[in-house]
């Protein structure tokens, strides 16, 4: 058993955990959930010794303990899951399993069959589907999370924690993930399970804790898990009501996209979005529709076909193309591409317009107090919760870094916006002003493209969702038409041989 008694840690002057206490059992599954900035990840690298805490205890098996290092937690069975933790793309699934390990040896060299063996019991158990002598470069994102959970459990590990581990994946693979989840709980693992999916949270949780500020706000026990009371508790609303009208059939067309086909959308894709409709591209990712996304923002070439923004012929050989057209970007890995971590938020938020807050249009100086209050609107506008515009980006929580990328173009508006995955790690309450803002941007006569692995997401956005698959656009719904089975359905359906 694993027990946190009286966590406490502080940054400056911000209580990022206060007396927060828990325990956990083998073969249970602990849900952990809090808005942004409420201690989460905080509590996560404590438990993982890559942060030592300010007070508290941890105990395993009734015993105190002390993580001087990752290596302390690790040597007590604890392991830490992150969504993207690195696997070596060209070992296969045993290799990967065995990484940082003493491979096991028989007259001196390297016992191939009994590391073979070692992996392959434990995943006839939770994966027996995953291929174990594969390239990993080669399996889908499910499929990789599967070997993280493998090699964890392969090398003793008792206790889980899992930092939003289906941010990524659509629903048809979060179901495949949460099947593997059950057998390990089955054969007594301990898990705690760190998510924004609430649904997820109250359908396979045994209980969960509810961190707000901090503090534990509240422990739901199984019978009282619904996203209602996980939201109430989270110290939201969460409302689902939406009327708005259907798109004109005349209104203009503002994106017209004929026969286009990229690195991955193979299939000549077409596609007019008008003024006020939002679009959202579902599929399972690789499917193409984050590439054509890439194509439009002038970020990889499109090979074939031709696209026209307001009836102009639009051909970007670079971004700078993209935003001279008035198009907008606001890309899905946060970590890789758009933040800079050690400069302050202002400087994140004004970036890509710097020339837009200069003293005199003429004049290269910035001209810092209108950086500062546009800041301070859009930070408002996607309910950033920070500490001073001064503070470093890194220093926001992961989901404060996701509002701060977006809040670039809260107020601003562009003809066309093209977003990735714009609500991936964002809490409840973020993801429904962000969903809010989106629907304004439309509203003001603007198109909209929207690519997620959300299923409710594009259900809720889209004016129409077109389903991707195999790099084609293979369905497209009209928003009444659409429904979360319609949609799993299309994305999943295998090629038909020709
Ligand atoms: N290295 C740091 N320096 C300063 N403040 C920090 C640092 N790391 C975290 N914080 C602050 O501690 C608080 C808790 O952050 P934490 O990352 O634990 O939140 P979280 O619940 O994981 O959020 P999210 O859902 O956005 O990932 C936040 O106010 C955050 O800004």
């Amino acid at each position: 058993m694993l027990a946190l008694s009286g966590m406490t840690k502080r940054f400056g002057a911000t209580n990022a955990l206060e007396d927060v206490s828990l325990s956990l059992s083998g073969g249970e599954v602990l849900g952990l959930v809090g808005h942004n900035g409420a201690g989460k990840s905080t509590l996560i690298k404590i438990v993982a010794g890559a942060q030592p805490a300010d007070g508290g205890t941890i105990a395993v098996d009734g015993q105190d303990v002390h993580f001087a290092s990752p290596h302390d937690a690790y040597a007590a069975g604890i392991r830490v899951i992150h969504q993207d933790a690195p696997l070596v793309p060209s070992f296969d699934t045993i290799d990967n399993c065995f990484l940082g390990r003493p491979y096991p040896r028989r007259f001196g060299t390297i016992d191939r069959k009994a590391m073979r063996e070692a992996i392959a019991r434990h995943a006839r158990e939770i994966a027996p589907d995953l291929p174990l002598d594969l390239p990993v470069a080669f399996l889908p994102p499910a499929e990789k999370q599967f070997v993280r959970l493998l090699r964890a459990v392969s090398d003793e590990g008792r206790f889980l924690v899992l930092d939003e581990p289906t941010a990524a994946l659509p629903a048809e693979d979060a179901h495949r993930f949460f099947a593997v989840l059950e057998r390990m709980r089955a054969r007594g693992t301990a898990i705690i399970l760190v998510s924004h999916r609430l649904d997820e949270i109250a359908e396979f949780c045994d209980r969960a804790i509810v961190l707000r500020d901090g503090r534990v706000a509240t422990e739901l026990p199984k019978a009282e898990l619904t996203v209602a009371r996980l939201v109430a508790a989270m110290g939201g609303s969460h409302s689902t009501a939406d009327n708005r009208p259907a798109i004109a059939a005349d209104a203009q067309v503002i994106l017209d996209i004929s026969g286009l086909t990229t690195s991955e959308l193979k299939t000549p894709g077409s596609l007019k979005v008008r003024a006020g409709e939002v679009v959202a591209l579902y599929g399972l990712s690789g499917s193409g529709r984050s590439s054509l996304l890439h194509a439009l923002w002038g970020a990889e070439p499109s090979r074939t076909g031709s696209v026209a923004i307001e009836g102009q012929a639009y051909r970007p050989r670079s971004p700078r193309d993209a935003v001279r057209a008035g198009i907008s970007y606001v890309p899905a890995d946060r970590h890789r591409t758009g933040l800079f971590g050690s400069l302050d938020l202002v400087f994140n938020k004004t970036l890509p317009l710097l020339s837009s807050y200069r003293i005199a249009p003429s004049l290269p100086i910035p001209d810092r107090k209108a950086e500062r209050s546009a800041f301070l609107v859009a930070a408002e506008r996607v309910s950033m919760a920070f500490r001073s515009p001064g503070q470093l980006a890194r220093t926001l929580s992961g989901g404060n870094q996701q509002k701060l990328i977006f809040s670039r173009w809260a107020n601003r508006h562009s003809r066309v916006m093209l977003l990735d995955e714009p609500t991936e790690g964002v809490d409840v309450m973020a993801k429904q002003a962000i969903k809010e803002i989106i629907r304004a941007i439309a509203a003001d006569g603007n198109a909209v493209l929207v690519s997620t692995s959300d299923r409710e997401e594009a259900l809720e956005l889209g004016d129409r969702v077109l389903v991707f698959r195999d790099g084609a656009i293979v369905q497209s719904f009209e928003r009444a038409q659409a429904s979360p089975e319609a949609l799993s359905t299309a994305a999943q359906a295998k090629a038909k041989a020709s």
